[in-house]
């Protein structure tokens, strides 16, 4: 179970959110500027809150009371950008091995299993700037899911699909979820994407917590 009870000081107000997550998805739902992406790079480690503790299982990844943070390496946390961050100028095959040390027979399996699953077999040879968003977002859910992270972030994963691709993705994520059986935490303004996607929520306005979200009922 990840644990994230953290408070760090923004521009215009304080964040401040206390949640768990089991091996499920967790939808951080708000408005633009209300604070989900920070509290992503808070877990990921690529930045540091005021105070609180954050922690996966027995391993603590931040604590302001014993002054622990742990590198961002080393919390096997995978992170799917709003934006793509694939390697335009590499195929896919390329792309989804990136960042994994050596190959060896369980990774080549993995690898199968991904490209299988994602159905994107047919695009290994292909330059990433040849490829549709739907399938862009295919090969950075391998990606992430290559490096066989313990968490995975996802920041408005597919915000900039079309509607008929977005429900596409969104039952393939859930497919990926229930088989990795990790925690997902996803970002989206969509309230429709929310209810497709979350086991459990998190709404936020202006870094807290709220019970009634605006935009939930629309
Ligand atoms: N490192 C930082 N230090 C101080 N303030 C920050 C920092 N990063 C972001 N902010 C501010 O904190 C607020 C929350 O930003 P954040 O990116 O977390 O919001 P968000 O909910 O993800 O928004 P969006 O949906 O538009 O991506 C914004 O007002 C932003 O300007």
């Amino acid at each position: 179970m990840l644990n994230v009870d953290i408070k760090k000081r923004l521009v215009d107000f304080t964040l401040d959110v206390r949640f768990s997550v089991e091996n499920n998805i967790l939808v951080l739902f708000g408005p633009s500027g209300a604070g989900k992406t920070t509290i992503l790079r808070s877990i990921a480690g690529l930045i540091k809150p005021d105070q609180g503790t954050i922690s996966y299982c027995d391993q603590l990844f931040f604590c302001s009371v014993t002054k622990t943070f742990l590198a961002p390496q080393h919390r096997r946390v995978g992170y799917m950008f709003q934006e793509y961050a694939l390697f335009p100028h590499m195929n896919v095959e390329k792309n989804i091995w990136y960042g994994v040390k050596g190959s060896n027979e369980k990774a080549d399996e993995l690898y199968g299993k991904l490209m299988d699953l994602l159905k994107i077999e047919t695009l290994a040879s292909r330059l990433i700037d040849k490829l549709s968003g739907g399938e862009r977002q295919r090969v950075a859910l391998a990606r992430a899911l290559m490096a066989q992270p313990n968490i995975l972030l996802l920041d408005e994963p597919l915000s900039a699909l079309d509607k008929d691709t977005r429900c596409e993705l969104q039952a393939e994520l859930r497919t990926m979820q229930s088989i990795w059986k990790i925690p997902f935490i996803l970002v989206t303004h969509d309230p429709e994407e929310a209810k497709a996607l979350g086991d459990q929520f998190l709404f936020i306005e202006k870094g807290r917590q709220v019970t009634q979200p605006v935009g939930w009922e629309n």
